[in-house]
């Protein structure tokens, strides 16, 4: 309480100082240079101004007090060391709440800790008043170099899909902190996606390809292959392809490759960095299931051309999405699996899943408080191919009943 007044009393203090300093020179210059007497006639619009400036500061005070005494209560200081005095602390300080984007901002003269914010983000969100500590989202980020900015959100953990979440020229990925979450389709890249058997894969993975489906104008055709499965056989689409079969899976790696060529030559020979059409994009279920197989010579050929269209297939626009429960290399080849640029991680209880695809803990502790392995079903951390940013998202559940009737609307739609 003592620090808060001490704190309050100092902040009023140089907004007093400031207030009257400026209407003393404004009188001072409208008056030409009037003597301090005159100033005295305008006694009444100080008292004024002064009064409104200590009620805005008390309400402010007031308003933010959890904020404000956040930093003292959990010890949240920088020190330095000076060789012949002691070392002397400076507290962090709440320096602003920006309500649009709902985001608190602190900082420190010397350098803030970020990985302090990080370690105590439980007893800050207690600290705040939120009981249920499942309640509410916790993203913290660097702000400059001496403040953090730590932003609140709530997530839904279920909700239903609709088909207004289509966009043209763009994939939607779920909702993040601030709605509708969109990867423009010129910034996808190859990407594996992983998560656990329920986690809510599949889900996932036919949400994706009802965005890919929506942009068909932009995509020359897609290829699914799943050998443990048909549920993409559903799909029975003028622009799609499925397979179930290894070597012809086999076989359309290879022609992948050969297109992808094709477009790097005629590249060449236009100058062009990007190629300059549609692309072709396949969507593998269950990589796992290309590793256990027994013919050694056809696993190898298949890797290696998957590593070569990860490595090239950007800018000719081939792509590969490439679903999996592990990414050991028991179930996809590390050359492989490093040569896809983005990644999706749901559900896992494996901390080699989510430090091959998202990175270390820490970094998933900046954008959620909830651990991968206690994920809600379809909850997603995305991590850009191109900016390497992170992103915590949640996606809609497809009901069958959704599924079908989608599929059934592009088959209207794209079979005509
Ligand atoms: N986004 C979501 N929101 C709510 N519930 C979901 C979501 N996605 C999936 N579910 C639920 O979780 C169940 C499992 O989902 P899904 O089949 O997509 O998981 P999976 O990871 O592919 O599992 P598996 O690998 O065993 O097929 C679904 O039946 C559904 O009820």
């Amino acid at each position: 309480m003592l620090y808060m007044l001490r704190l309050f009393i100092v902040n009023l203090g140089i907004h007093l100082a400031v207030l009257f300093l400026g209407l003393f020179l404004v009188i001072f210059f409208t008056k030409n240079g009037a003597a301090l007497d005159e100033v005295e006639k305008y006694k009444y619009l100080f008292l004024v101004s002064g009064l409104v400036v200590f009620i805005e500061r008390l309400i402010y005070y007031i308003k933010y007090y959890k904020f404000h005494i956040l930093p003292y209560s959990l010890k949240l200081f920088n020190r330095v060391n000076n060789e012949q005095k002691e070392s002397k602390i400076y507290l962090d300080k709440f320096k602003i709440y920006d309500k649009k984007s709902n985001t608190y901002f602190f900082k420190n003269r010397l350098s803030i800790d970020k990985k302090a914010y990080i370690d105590l983000k439980d007893r800050i969100i207690h600290l705040l008043g939120y009981e249920d500590k499942n309640e509410v989202e916790f993203e913290i980020k660097a702000h400059n170099k001496k403040e953090v900015a730590i932003k609140l959100f709530k997530l839904p953990k279920k909700f239903d899909w609709h088909i207004g979440l289509l966009k043209d020229k763009n994939i939607y990925l779920g909702h993040n902190k601030d709605g509708s979450y969109y990867l423009p389709l010129e910034n996808l890249t190859s990407s594996i996606c992983c998560g656990e058997s329920g986690s809510g894969k599949s889900n996932f993975l036919n949400m994706i390809i009802f965005s890919l489906l929506q942009n068909s104008q932009y995509i020359e055709h897609l290829d699914f292959i799943d050998l443990k499965g048909v549920e993409l056989s559903r799909y029975e689409l003028n622009n799609t392809t499925f397979t179930d079969n290894i070597e012809e899976a086999n076989n359309l790696f290879e022609n992948l490759k050969n297109e992808m060529n094709n477009r790097f030559k005629e590249m060449k020979e236009k100058k062009d960095l990007t190629y300059n059409g549609n692309f072709r994009i396949c969507l593998i279920d269950e990589i796992g299931t290309i590793s256990t197989h027994f013919d050694k010579k056809l696993k190898e050929n298949i890797f290696n051309n998957l590593i070569e269209i990860g490595q090239k297939g950007r800018a000719s626009k081939v792509l590969l999405l490439i679903f999996s429960q592990k990414i050991d290399s028991t179930n996809i080849p590390t050359n492989v699996l490093t040569n896809l640029q983005g990644s999706f991680l749901l559900r896992t209880s494996s901390q080699f899943n989510i430090n091959n695809s998202i990175g270390l803990n820490e970094e998933v502790e900046e954008i959620t408080r909830t651990r991968v392995q206690d994920f809600p079903k379809g909850r997603v951390i995305f991590k850009d191919g191109l900016s390497s940013e992170k992103v915590l998202l949640q996606t809609p559940f497809l009901s069958q009943d959704v599924q079908n009737s989608m599929i059934k609307y592009f088959q209207n739609w794209i079979n005509k």
